[in-house]
């Protein structure tokens, strides 16, 4: 008993006594490494004390060198720690607050008993702006997520919130002919010093930071000054590296002891920076790839069709153009991630000289600064003069990168027609062909690159150190000289100082000469991207010329100084005129010319065409307003429509030009002639079936009935699955839900071009007609996959319901099912003739057809004859 309160007791003593240790050695390290007193200080007025001394000591002419040098940088770590413990718990705290706010949501509606709720993907605003909600997890694969798709786990599931603004018109308005001058090089004549990247770099720049107080400008201020920063680190690296190898050689170990204890905590701002500047440079170039990429998808997919009409566009050949998809995906990002390593590779090194050389040029002396510049230009110019073209080469490299990957997906879209055909060895020789072109551009690009690397890496890496150690060693030599003295320890730190210091800048100057490589490079990225966007531009404006080019003058041609070019090209091409919000269908003196440069002076295909359905229009009734009305929408027994309802059929041989009317309806295809007026009816009035059936890609079968309607508005505005089941059988496609889950099969997801036979996606385009009830409608040959009893009974669904529509189509057997019928009678004249069926004319048209017929059926036994002799002959042989 004893004997254990004894081992207590020395237990107790010895603890106190460590603990009286440890604080000795935190008041001495106190005092030596800062000079303060902390002995009988409370913790509370600790930090406020310390903070007071730091800040004295700090201040140039309070304190020996030393003590300055570790005060900084005492002041400077507790200060970053400060900052980053501050961030770290403010996001802590964010984070926690979204948990419970998520908790409580979930915990709110399992109280109601809402454990099914169908998410949406995105809200429109009032002011066209959108908020998208993008699940979190979105680095599970597929069959993760679908495991997991329980009710339960989606209404838990993390999503991000996205906030598209609004799309500016008057922003593209005004970029048009920004993007127009510097194509022209119109700024070549007014300034002194003209350089195409920079004007290019200029205008896409407004895109990248569109104003001063833009995220992406803050953070761009952010990295210049986390540089600053990295860069300020860097000096105090040096001083304190110069520091303790003087500590080593003078052989003072508590100096040396407290110096190593400095360099361990500069270490703690010195990485963060370092991190830091390495995240802004990623998140930089992520935001502009964001601005750059809503930039395009604002004109490439909007009302006025740029995605279909760009194939008209002048510079439809080039590869930018050709390969759109790769140029908006690849090349974006490739610009993106290049313009913010560029800035880094030069704004790094730019900062490190202008520090360094000033530090320096107290050290070495202006000479050796200058020297130090002299190497560098001389280098600089070398380095230029060997640099290969990268930018060319990185942009042909990019266009077989994007051949080679377009020509994988023209195969998988077609797989099918290539597997009927046996088309493997031709598509496998024609990969193989693209291939190896792609490699080719690789390897030319490694290639030229390769002198380039070795003159490089003996200027930047030899021969620079080797000037380094030269320059480092000019005061030393000048010192020693002129005193006749040699203080060791002294001179080894102002070597060790100026070593580090010439290395760095000396990393500095070959980061920027390196850079040199990086802009050439970029060079070829820019020109890209803004080839991208002036065909872009050109092809969304409203003066669109569908690729016509006048009386000689291109736009890529010279314009010679000082030459108004606007009164030159400017004169009207598409001079036709279209009304909208018109209640039918009206082509009067329309030319139907296939678009191309010539214009009005193109292929002809069909002149002065004239129609009109329906044939009697009321003078005010203009104002159609046919959008759905849900009571009679489901009532088979009662019509659409009011009125009778009208209908045409377009007939004509192969390639005269029956869809190209249809392609002017839709406006895709322009109205060349002066005297030519389209009338329309208003956009949710008129739906045109193109020949090729449509299916959205990875989509419900849902999708693929309310086409072109998003799932997020067929629900937002209160439609009901059971409508889309109606119209199913209507069109008689109600089996496809028996084939799997019943009404689930709306959800299922499946490559439906590939799922639906031919006859299967013609009523598909049916059902779409039904499900939104347009007032009039264009079918181009949509119903020649489906058996005559099938194509009886869909037409008589559109006239049950009152359709107005015009139908394209060789059949003569349509006939029957329309009121009007426009013939192209000469494809070489692109004459014309049109008839009201059941007049005199119809039938006798109807009867020449008959006749013809006739006259080939009774060439019919001789040809029996025929065959019979010829079968005789095969057996003998
Ligand atoms: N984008 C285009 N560029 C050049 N020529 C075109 C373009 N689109 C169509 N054409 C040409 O216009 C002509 C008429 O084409 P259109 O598709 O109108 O014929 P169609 O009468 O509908 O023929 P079919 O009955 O075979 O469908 C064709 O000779 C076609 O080659």
């Amino acid at each position: 008993m004893a004997k254990s309160a004894t081992t207590v007791r020395t237990g107790a003593r010895s603890v106190s006594t460590a603990r009286m240790r440890l604080l000795d050695m935190v008041i001495n390290g106190h005092w030596h490494c800062i000079g303060l007193n902390v002995e009988g200080t409370s913790w509370r007025s600790y930090f406020k004390i310390l903070l007071r001394h730091l800040i004295q000591l700090s201040k140039p002419s309070d304190a020996g060198t030393g003590y300055r040098v570790r005060a900084r940088v005492l002041l400077l770590s507790l200060g970053l720690s400060s900052l980053m413990a501050g961030m770290s718990g403010a996001y802590g705290v964010y984070v926690l607050v979204n948990k419970v706010k998520l908790l409580y949501r979930h915990s709110r509606e399992k109280r109601r008993g809402n454990s099914l709720v169908r998410t949406r993907s995105q809200t429109h605003l009032a002011n066209g702006a959108r908020i998208m909600y993008i699940p979190e997890d979105v680095f599970r694969d597929r069959k993760e997520v679908e495991e997991e798709e329980t009710s339960e786990r989606d209404h838990m599931e993390p999503r991000k919130k996205i906030f598209i603004p609004r799309k500016d018109d008057d922003v593209i308005e005004h970029d048009q002919y920004l993007f127009k001058n510097v194509e022209l090089g119109r700024a070549k004549h007014s300034q002194l010093f003209y350089s195409k990247f920079l004007n290019q770099m200029s205008v896409l720049s407004r895109i990248l930071i569109p104003s001063l107080i833009d995220k992406n400008c803050i953070l761009l201020v952010l990295q210049i000054f986390f540089l600053i920063m990295r860069t300020w680190l860097s000096l105090f690296v040096a001083k304190l590296d110069g520091q303790i190898v003087k500590d080593i050689i003078a052989g003072r170990g508590r100096r040396f002891l407290l110096d190593l204890a400095c360099w361990f905590l500069i270490a703690l701002p010195a990485s963060y920076t370092n991190s830091a500047i390495k995240l802004l440079q990623r998140k930089l170039g992520l935001n502009f790839r964001v601005y750059l990429t809503r930039y395009i998808h604002d004109m490439y997919l909007d009302k006025r069709l740029a995605f279909y009409k760009l194939i008209f566009d002048e510079r439809a050949s080039s590869s930018v153009v050709k390969n759109i998809d790769n140029s908006i995906s690849n090349d974006v990002s490739k610009f993106c991630d290049a313009t913010c390593s560029v800035f880094a590779n030069i704004a790094k090194p730019v900062i490190d000289l202008f520090f360094f050389s000033v530090y320096l040029r107290d050290n070495l002396g202006t000479l050796g600064v200058v020297g130090i510049f002299i190497n560098y230009f001389i280098t600089g110019y070398l380095l230029r003069k060997f640099t290969p073209p990268l930018g060319k080469l990185a942009s042909s490299r990019s266009t077989a990168d994007g051949n080679y990957y377009n020509y994988h997906v023209n195969m998988i879209n077609n797989n099918e027609e290539i597997a009927f055909y046996q088309g493997t060895e031709v598509e496998k020789s024609k990969v193989k062909e693209l291939y190896d072109i792609l490699m080719e551009k690789l390897l030319a690009f490694d290639r030229s690159k390769f002198n380039y690397n070795m003159i490089e890496d003996y200027i930047l890496k030899y021969t620079w150190s080797g000037l380094g150690y030269v320059f480092a060693s000019i005061p030393i030599v000048i010192t020693t000289l002129s005193t006749g003295a040699n203080i060791e320890d002294a001179n080894m730190k102002e070597f060790i100082v100026n070593k580090r210091l010439m290395l760095s800048l000396a990393d500095a100057g070959s980061r920027l000469m390196h850079s040199i490589k990086d802009i050439s490079q970029l060079t070829g990225y820019t020109n890209r991207i803004f080839t991208l966007l002036c065909a872009l531009h050109r092809v969304h404006s409203k003066s669109f010329s569908y690729g016509a080019i006048e009386s000689g003058v291109t736009l890529s041609a010279e314009i010679p100084k000082g030459k108004d070019i606007q009164a030159d090209v400017k004169r009207e091409i598409i001079q036709g005129t279209v009304q909208r919000n018109f209640n039918g269908v009206r082509f009067e003196n329309i030319d139907v010319i296939i678009p191309s440069e010539r214009a009005s002076e193109g292929i002809k295909l069909i002149r002065k065409l004239a129609f009109q359905i329906p044939p009697h229009i009321e003078p005010n009734s203009s104002n159609t307003n046919s959008t759905q009305d849900l009571n009679k929408m489901f009532d088979a027994n009662l019509p659409f429509f009011e009125g009778p309802g009208s209908s045409l059929l377009i007939l004509g041989p192969n390639s005269c030009g029956k869809s190209s009317i249809q392609r002017i309806i839709a406006e895709i295809w322009p109205v060349y002639n002066k005297n030519g007026l389209l009338s329309i009816p208003s956009e949710g009035n008129i739906i045109c079936v193109p020949q090729k059936p449509y299916f959205t890609r990875g989509g419900t079968l849902r999708d693929q009935i309310i086409y072109p309607m998003s799932s997020d508005e067929f629900f937002d505005r209160g439609f009901k699955d059971r409508h889309l089941v109606q119209i199913l059988s209507e069109v008689r496609l109600e089996y496809l839900l028996k084939r799997r889950k019943g009404w689930s099969y709306l959800d299922a997801v499946a490559e439906w071009k590939d799922v639906l036979s031919g006859g299967e996606k013609q009523r598909m385009n049916f059902a779409r007609i039904m499900f939104h009830k347009p007032r009039f409608i264009v079918l181009d040959e949509a119903t020649n996959a489906i058996s005559a009893d099938m194509e009886d009974y869909l037409f008589n669904l559109l006239k049950r319901y009152r359709f107005n529509f015009i139908s394209i189509s060789q059949r003569p057997s349509l006939i029957k099912y329309h009121d009007l019928l426009l013939e192209i009678t000469d494809v070489q004249t692109g004459s014309w003739q049109l008839q009201a069926l059941g007049t005199a004319e119809a039938i006798t048209s109807i009867d020449h057809e008959i006749d013809e017929l006739s006259k080939k059926m009774a060439n019919v036994s001789r040809w029996e004859l025929e065959r019979e002799e010829l079968q005789e002959k095969l057996a003998v042989i």
